[in-house]
């Protein structure tokens, strides 16, 4: 369910290793292995994650990496690979986009600890985090524009067939965390609209063959847990202790199977993240039905976040993605995920991309402070789990810089409902802590803390000096002895260094023996040494400034760590406010974006009311529109689309289109099915005008895809998808249907085309586009009242067709698909057979032709003879060609011999 594709890498089951006879640092690794089999387990030695075992091999394969072996266990070598610390983010990504989990396992004692157990023993190690798809936190493990949530499934047993569901997912890299209830028919869908990286299910649930087909369209993703996760009679006191609150009352009235799929994720989070907290948001709830239902193959064909293939380029995202922050992108993702049901929203966020239009230089400036908005939620997380450095301190700073000069920019101004949320959440921000990060942090940051560097100078008087200590001691030593020159009047006082004596005063023995004549001088100046000609002193200060010299760097070190730590538990106190203002700016980025696209493309403001009306004017397809621009071609042909109520009737009309091949009907089909989907997000739409009545469910069945995997023939996934539509289509539906009975007979076909429209124009009630190739259908709208046939136009021109790709009233009198076939580049022969056959099925309409059509055409004799017509011809002109020698010719004879040629090459056509 996401970009990386997905390897299937032969996992060995995990076999349960023997200690018995193992050294003890093997013995350490197996216990620790054995206790999490089904991960890869990283084991820290030294500057290297070292893998055994099975592990070493999987990894080794997987990662590209070499196998080496280290000792013996039971008499057979170990295998061992490993992956050196600083590159371990890159190899956990490979391994994670594998679908591998891993655990990894560090040092939990110093060394010397150890030593003190015996020579012998073994440094202890624990596993301190379970690395999973859906619980990552690192910059380089995350996409910058996609969310990765988890999701965990609860289940509550019905008394007969209908049980009831609740997904909760989080995305730790941010806070979110929401649940909703869902049911047997809504489940698919509701799981694909948030499109988990990793979803977990009690085992028991897992394997139930009910849901077998949802687990196995979420492969990988799945991952069964023990059933005592999503126990729902502990989840109230669990969600209690993780947010450190006596009850969840407060939280808001959940079911008992929401309780558990909350606490199933929380106590998923706490297994794998082991002692760390993320900063999770309290789960908010989503409603059933607040979002159009989108079944899960209708999201798969109409590619909205990637397509078919996989990639993101050409989804629909991609063409209307002109946010500039991850979080933006991220947004505006889950928006197109989700398009809105409620009018009253859709018209909030409408009305916010308004106001942006008639406020060009408002939209460019917040467009430009914008791009430097930083990833604040993530930054946030990464801190609160103990991961963060210097740059993710300063992301918050920069972000509520942003957020700070943004709410500036909106204030003053009457603003729509949206962006004066975005504005007042943007005025609650933490001052103070915005300041003490500002006063504390250097410009130019490291990525890691661990080596300092990253405080500002100025924040702390301690840190300065014992930085300049650091850093200059050489110069605080010079300006010490100038002073004691000064002091003394003794203008040959050195102060030198040796390692014995480390820093000491040096005078000469006559001015040695006046700085110790008064018993005052003598407590001020400590006589350390005699030599022949020299004496030499030190004094408190210098004992002082040599003892702080050679602390200074480490406590220089402790200082900036202390001052990372009290930043990092000062953020972690703001991170309610810190996530509402990264979300603030993330709905600012996207209403410009959305501006900003509205302004690009020539989109329209659609008006979305509860009608049954779906009139689109002028529409066009976002992804094939933008297409054509880039490749300069014949720009798109925008078309209109009318299936509203038609007079003296309450439910929408069927349009039936048929028309050549190659002439645009899917293109129309999806368009308008986009068209709702961006309309109902609360965006503008690419069409002159749009009338838009609340599209509550949308189907759509176009495009082939097999699901051999499943044991599915392509015929049958149509079948089983035209299944789920006929039966879930609702009066407020959208239904798209492509070229339906197609992967069967004729007759079959055509059959099942004509029952499924008869079905929806009856049972169904909904609006709806039928592409069909059996004309033979037309004749329908002359029984279904709200049934109106259309064609793509096509003109035809020497004997070429010519698409035009116009929408018309009427039916398609054929299909051309002989002609698209020839601009495909079948071969010669089997379109001038094909002519011939579509020539005679034509002729007459009884069944019999075609068997007559066997014996009149046989297909062999018809190329044999198209053979003997042409070879010998070329072979003349080859003949011709050879007895013309270029070099030779004059202007006329060349002329003359062209001339020749053209008339063997016009007898081989005639
Ligand atoms: N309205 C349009 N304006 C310009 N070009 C278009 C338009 N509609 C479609 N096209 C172009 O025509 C090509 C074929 O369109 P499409 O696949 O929708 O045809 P089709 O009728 O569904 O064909 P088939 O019946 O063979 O599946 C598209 O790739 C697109 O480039």
């Amino acid at each position: 369910m996401n970009d990386q594709t997905i390897i299937d890498i032969p996992t060995k089951p995990s076999t349960v290793l023997d200690k018995t006879g193992a050294t003890p640092m093997i013995e350490q690794f197996i216990e620790i292995k054995n206790a999490n089999p089904d991960s890869l387990l990283f084991y820290r030695m030294g500057d290297f994650y070292e893998l055994f075992f099975d592990d070493a091999e999987i990894a080794s394969r997987a990662l590209g990496i070499t196998l080496t072996k280290r000792g013996k266990h039971q008499g057979e070598d170990i295998p061992m690979c490993g992956v050196p610390m600083h590159a371990a983010d890159d190899y956990l990504q490979k391994l994670i986009a594998l679908g591998h989990r891993v655990a990894v396992c560090e040092q939990v004692e110093d060394p010397a600890e150890a030593k003190k157990r015996g020579a012998k023993s073994v440094v202890r190690r624990d596993v301190v985090r379970l690395v999973t798809p859906g619980t990552l936190t690192e910059d380089k493990l995350l996409e910058p524009s996609q969310s990765n949530f988890l999701m965990a499934l609860a289940r509550l047993k019905g008394s007969s067939d209908d049980d009831l569901f609740a997904l909760a997912w989080i995305d730790i890299s941010t806070g979110v965390f929401r649940v909703c209830e869902s049911n047997g028919d809504q489940l698919s869908s509701d799981i694909f609209r948030v499109d988990p990286r990793e979803l977990i299910v009690a085992d028991t649930v897992f394997h139930d063959p009910k849901l077998r087909g949802l687990m196995d369209m979420l492969g990988r993703v799945a991952v069964p847990q023990p059933a005592i996760l999503f126990d729902s009679s502990a989840a109230a006191g669990r969600i209690a202790r993780f947010y450190d609150v006596s009850t969840v009352d407060s939280f808001g009235a959940f079911s008992r199977v929401e309780l558990a799929a909350i606490s199933a994720a929380i106590a998923y989070v706490e297994k794998t993240q082991i002692g760390e907290r993320p900063p999770l948001a309290r789960p908010e709830r989503e409603h059933i039905g607040s979002t159009m239902f989108i079944d899960p193959a209708t999201r798969a064909n109409l590619e909205l976040l990637r397509t078919l293939s996989g990639k993101r380029e050409g989804s629909l995202f991609k063409a209307i993605d002109c946010t500039v922050t991850g979080p933006g992108a991220r947004l505006l993702a889950e928006r197109l995920m989700a398009p809105l049901t409620k009018t009253e929203e859709i018209t909030q966020r409408l009305d916010t991309i308004d106001f942006l239009l008639h406020e060009p230089d408002l939209c460019e400036a917040l467009r430009a402070l914008l791009k430097s908005a930083p990833d604040i939620a993530r930054a946030l997380s990464r801190l609160a789990l103990n991961r963060g450095g210097p740059r993710d301190l300063a992301a918050l700073r920069e972000g509520l810089m942003v957020s700070t000069s943004v709410q500036s920019r909106l204030d003053g101004r009457n603003l729509p409902a949206e962006l004066d949320r975005v504005r007042e959440t943007l005025s609650r921000l933490p001052a103070d802590f915005l300041s003490h990060l500002q006063s504390a942090l250097d410009e130019d940051l490291p990525l890691l803390k661990r080596d300092g560097g990253f405080c500002a100078k100025g924040y702390l008087t301690e840190l300065d000096e014992m930085r300049a200590l650091r850093d200059e001691s050489r110069r605080v030593i010079a300006e010490m002895e100038r002073a004691l020159v000064e002091e003394t009047s003794i203008r040959a006082l050195k102060i030198r260094h040796n390692n014995m004596l480390g820093y000491y005063i040096e005078v000469n023995a006559t001015h040695g023996e006046a700085l110790i004549g008064s018993p005052e001088m003598k407590a001020r100046f400590i006589h350390r040494q005699t030599m022949v000609n020299a004496m030499r002193f030190t004094t408190p200060e210098l004992a002082d400034l040599e003892s702080k010299i050679a602390n200074a760097a480490g406590r220089a070190l402790t200082l900036e760590l202390e001052i990372f730590e009290k930043l990092q538990m000062e953020a972690v106190s703001h991170a309610d406010a810190l996530r509402s203002a990264a979300n603030a700016l993330a709905v600012a980025d996207v209403s410009v974006a959305l501006a900003h696209l509205a302004v690009s493309q020539n989109y329209c403001r659609p008006t979305v009311d509860d009608s049954m009306a779906f009139a689109i004017e002028g529409g066009r397809h976002p992804v094939v529109e933008q297409a054509l621009q880039r490749q300069a071609e014949t720009p798109f042909v925008a078309n209109d689309c009318d299936l509203s109520p038609p007079a003296g009737t309450t439910n929408g009309a069927i349009w039936l289109l048929t028309g050549p091949n190659m002439g645009g009907k899917s293109t129309f089909l999806r368009q308008n099915a986009l068209i709702a989907i961006l309309a109902q997000m609360g965006s503008y739409v690419p069409a002159r005008s749009a009338q838009i009545g609340i599209v509550d469910r949308l189907f759509s069945r176009v495009g082939a895809s097999d699901d051999l995997a499943r044991g599915r023939s392509t015929f049958m996934v149509e079948m089983v998808e035209t299944a789920a539509i006929l039966n879930q289509a609702s009066e407020r539906a959208l239904v798209i249907l492509d070229e339906i009975g197609r992967g069967t007979s004729t007759f079959d076909g055509l059959s099942i085309a004509w029952a499924t429209v008869e079905f929806l124009h009856e049972q169904n009630r909904c609006r709806s586009l039928f592409a069909t190739h059996f004309h033979e259908m037309t004749a329908l709208s002359q029984k279904l009242a709200r049934l109106d046939n259309v064609t793509m136009r096509v003109k035809e021109w020497n004997g070429e067709v010519i698409f035009l790709h116009e929408i018309a009233k009427g039916a398609a009198d054929r299909s051309y698909g002989v002609q698209v076939a020839r601009l495909a580049g079948l071969p010669d022969a089997v379109v001038e057979r094909a002519r011939a056959v579509l020539h005679q099925l034509e002729e007459g309409e009884d069944s019999g032709k075609a068997d007559k059509l066997v014996d009149d055409l046989p297909l062999f004799s018809v190329a044999e003879t198209k053979r003997q017509q042409t070879v010998p011809q070329a072979d003349e002109l080859r003949v011709v060609l050879s007895s013309v020698n270029p070099d030779d010719l004059s202007p006329r004879e060349a002329l003359d011999a062209l001339y020749r040629l053209k008339a063997v090459a016009d007898k081989k056509k005639n």
